[in-house]
């Protein structure tokens, strides 16, 4: 079956359909991770984009039920140059297409996916529609001018719990699967779920941490009032400016107990210390994103997926910036001179990538376990 992508500046892909049969408008980015699409598909930060693949065969070790990120794929629509029919893996129990069809989610696959990069990079990420069913060029292109855009929305009430939850699950292990929390757990961590992704759980559990999910327009002080160890602020969709709720109890939370956020956690907590935000022309989107460390100046390879990034002018200087991207030299990381908070732009619970930044969670116990010191 035919389907069209179509963006908002008049550049048309003729390609075939894969997954659903419909119609789907977002932002159309790219991610150039090599594997870890499943991982992809079920982040919920992609909420609200159109995500293009640039390794040119997708879903050769097809799906399964274990490496997901939340319970269903988020994204608005998946681009890949082949979508692989026969996959090969000891773990696969669906093809990425019929996955695709199963979760409703609309996909092209046949167009020359670096041409579209290219031109994304050129002309910055925008509005796009994939379409099945309306096949006239110049009718899509006029529907995905006139879709609503990411900045200005709140993305984060549409993918946050609606009822708190306790999580128990670590880390995967190849002999035995997912781990277990071993009790008694050293901390009790309170996670704002903006969009979170499953792997920051199981790294915070496999650290020693009992986490208690809560929605994310949760108060400050209903957060406190779970007498929390530390609070951990997610990842999630969309623009940060707009989540201002967010922002307000991360500014009240500041000093009362450890923070720790990462990528839109960490945007959010740049705001509550009187910082900006804007949109990047593209966006940072892959596994290889090489950060360095201010303390050390070593360098990690990092998992990356944000396309706003926090402005370093408008950072006062009590929140020094601990990390920078080598490639343009945004802020990847904060960390606050004073208080006990810090976060990073970047993914170190990897899923999918490199896990160069694993030390980050091992800081995170560190930060608890000295406030627990001087508290007593
Ligand atoms: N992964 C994330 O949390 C993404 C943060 C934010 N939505 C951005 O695109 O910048």
């Amino acid at each position: 079956m035919k389907a069209i992508l179509a963006l908002a500046d008049g550049r048309v892909f003729h390609g075939q359909s894969i997954g659903a049969v419909g119609e789907t408008f977002g932002e159309v980015v790219f991610n150039t991770s090599m594997s870890g699409y499943q991982e992809i598909l079920t982040d919920p930060s992609y909420h609200g984009e159109i995500v293009t693949m640039t390794y040119p065969q997708i879903g050769n070790y097809g799906v399964n039920k274990e490496d997901v990120e939340s319970d269903k794929p988020h994204l608005a629509g998946f681009v890949v140059k082949e979508s692989c029919e026969f996959p090969s893996n000891w773990r696969s129990e669906l093809s990425l297409n019929e996955y695709l069809q199963q979760n409703n989610i609309v996909g092209i696959q046949g167009i020359d996916t670096r041409a579209l990069v290219k031109h994304i990079r050129d002309h910055g990420a925008q509005t796009g529609v994939i379409s099945t069913v309306d096949l006239d060029v110049d009718s899509l292109v006029e529907k995905a001018r006139k879709a609503p855009g990411l900045v200005g929305r709140d993305l984060v009430k549409e993918v946050t719990t609606a009822e708190s939850y306790t999580w128990t699950q670590g880390v995967w292990d190849l002999e035995k699967g997912y781990t277990e929390l071993v009790e008694p757990a050293r901390y009790h961590v309170v996670a704002y779920d903006f969009g979170i992704k499953r792997n920051i759980l199981r790294n915070l559990v496999s650290a020693g941490c009992r986490v208690t999910v809560v929605p994310a327009s949760t108060s400050a002080s209903d957060v406190l009032a779970l007498n929390p160890d530390g609070v951990f602020l997610s990842n999630g969709p969309g623009d940060p400016e707009p989540i201002t709720y967010a922002q307000e109890n991360i500014r009240q939370l500041l000093g009362k107990v450890p923070l720790f956020g990462i990528c839109l956690g960490h945007q959010l907590l740049a705001i509550a210390l009187g910082g900006t935000t804007y949109k990047l022309k593209f966006g940072h989107r892959g596994g290889n994103q090489p950060v360095q460390r201010d303390e050390n100046k070593r360098v990690e390879i990092t998992s990356q997926n944000h396309g706003f990034a926090v402005d370093a002018q408008s950072l006062e200087s009590a929140s020094a910036i601990s990390h920078l991207n080598l490639n343009d030299n945004t802020v990847e990381g904060l960390c606050h001179s004073q208080l006990p908070a810090f976060s990073v732009q970047y993914h170190p619970e990897a899923s999918p990538g490199p896990h160069d930044a694993h030390y980050l969670f091992d800081r995170f116990i560190s930060l608890m376990e000295d406030f627990k010191k001087n508290e007593n």
